[in-house]
């Protein structure tokens, strides 16, 4: 007899249940494309680092060597991820408890930095969020966190790296995690302004600050398995996939090993530019984290 899974909440048949990222045994273990020392006596800051993408990174940059800071707004979740590495890498990144939203705490940071490691190399900016909604409901107040959060927070940081790398005579370079809002993003208007503007704001960036010696890039990710998904209805989590063509969610060592590329010698010759990573999303449809409007032909193809 046929076992009947258990699809109470999830999609078609056959597509796993969707996870809210690798533990971190799996994110010590799992192998990369790179060798061992390639960051070795490298300095990476990323923000947001305590958690999803960022933490995928975060064990992955120890791994290859780096000396990594972690940022984020809750100290005891940096904690445990800097304990974890420490525990599964042998290295412990730096935790630091602060909003990317102050620039007071954004300076702050910097100082803790260049005092500790007297360097920074690398600049990930992963921190970010939003809420879904449709843009004629938002709040004046939920506007401008959306937008103070991912587009605000990330200049203030990008501002303040490329002063000191300036005042170092150092260059180094930045990536920053947007999302991918080619088609725009229904439901999701704030953080698809937000993140335009920080695409365009690195582009110019990347010109600018060419002559520091300082490059500029953004990586955008479609569906990626995070503890993020926690923010989201098990009704939209399980209709997420199925706005790629390869009809899957990705996986933050996607993203993780997408930004080293870019960190790395592989990308010296790459800035303003943006890497799209969601499995053909951007050619194929939109993903209605609020569900899908009658008028957009109401319920999704599987019925939920
Ligand atoms: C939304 C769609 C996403 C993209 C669409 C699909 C894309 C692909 C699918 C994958 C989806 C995953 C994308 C991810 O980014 S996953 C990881 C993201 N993590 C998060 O988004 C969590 C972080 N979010 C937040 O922390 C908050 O949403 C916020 C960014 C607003 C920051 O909150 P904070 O509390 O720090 O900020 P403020 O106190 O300044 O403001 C809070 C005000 O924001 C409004 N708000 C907040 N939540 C909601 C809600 N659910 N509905 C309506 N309004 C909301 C509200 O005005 C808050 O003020 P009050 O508390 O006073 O009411
Ligand atoms: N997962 C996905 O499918 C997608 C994710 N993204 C983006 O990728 C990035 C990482 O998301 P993901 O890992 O999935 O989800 P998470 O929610 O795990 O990551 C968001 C991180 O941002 C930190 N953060 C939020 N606000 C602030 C702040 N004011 N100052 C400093 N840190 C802050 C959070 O830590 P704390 O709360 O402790 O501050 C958290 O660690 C985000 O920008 C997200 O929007 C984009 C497209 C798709």
């Amino acid at each position: 007899m046929n076992e009947v899974p258990d699809m109470a909440n999830f999609e078609q048949a056959g597509a796993p249940r969707p996870k809210f990222g690798f533990t971190e045994s799996e994110l010590a273990a799992m192998p990369t494309v790179y060798r061992e020392d390639l960051l070795a006596g490298q300095v990476v800051l990323i923000s947001g680092g305590g958690s999803g993408i960022g933490k995928g990174l975060a064990f992955l940059a120890a791994r290859l060597g780096a000396d990594v800071i972690i940022c984020g707004r809750r100290a005891e979740k940096l904690e445990t991820t800097a304990d974890a590495i420490e525990r599964h890498v042998g290295k412990r990144p730096l935790p630091v408890s602060m909003s990317i939203r102050e620039p007071e705490e954004v300076d702050a940071l910097f100082d803790r930095i260049y005092t500790d490691y007297g360097r920074l190399d690398h600049l990930v900016n992963n921190a970010g969020g939003q809420f879904p909604q449709d843009a004629i409901d938002f709040s004046r107040k939920g506007w401008m966190s959306v937008i103070d959060l991912n587009l605000n927070g990330t200049w203030w940081m990008m501002q303040a790296a490329a002063q000191r790398w300036r005042e170092a005579g150092s260059g180094g370079n930045i990536v920053s995690v947007v999302a991918n809002v080619e088609r725009g993003m229904p439901q999701a208007a704030h953080t698809c302004a937000a993140r335009a503007g920080v695409i365009y704001l690195s582009k110019t960036l990347a010109t600018e600050w060419a002559p520091h010696n300082i490059r500029v890039n953004c990586v955008a990710p479609g569906v990626i398995e995070s503890e993020g998904f926690h923010v989201y209805p098990e009704e939209a989590l399980a209709r997420f996939h199925d706005a790629n063509p390869m009809k899957r969610r990705g996986d933050v060592w996607d993203v993780a090993e997408a930004v080293v590329y870019l960190m790395a010698p592989s990308g010296k010759f790459i800035t303003g530019d943006l890497l799209v990573i969601d499995g053909g999303q951007a050619q194929n449809g939109a993903v209605w984290p609020a569900g899908r409007p009658d008028y957009f032909g109401g319920k999704a193809p599987n019925g939920v």
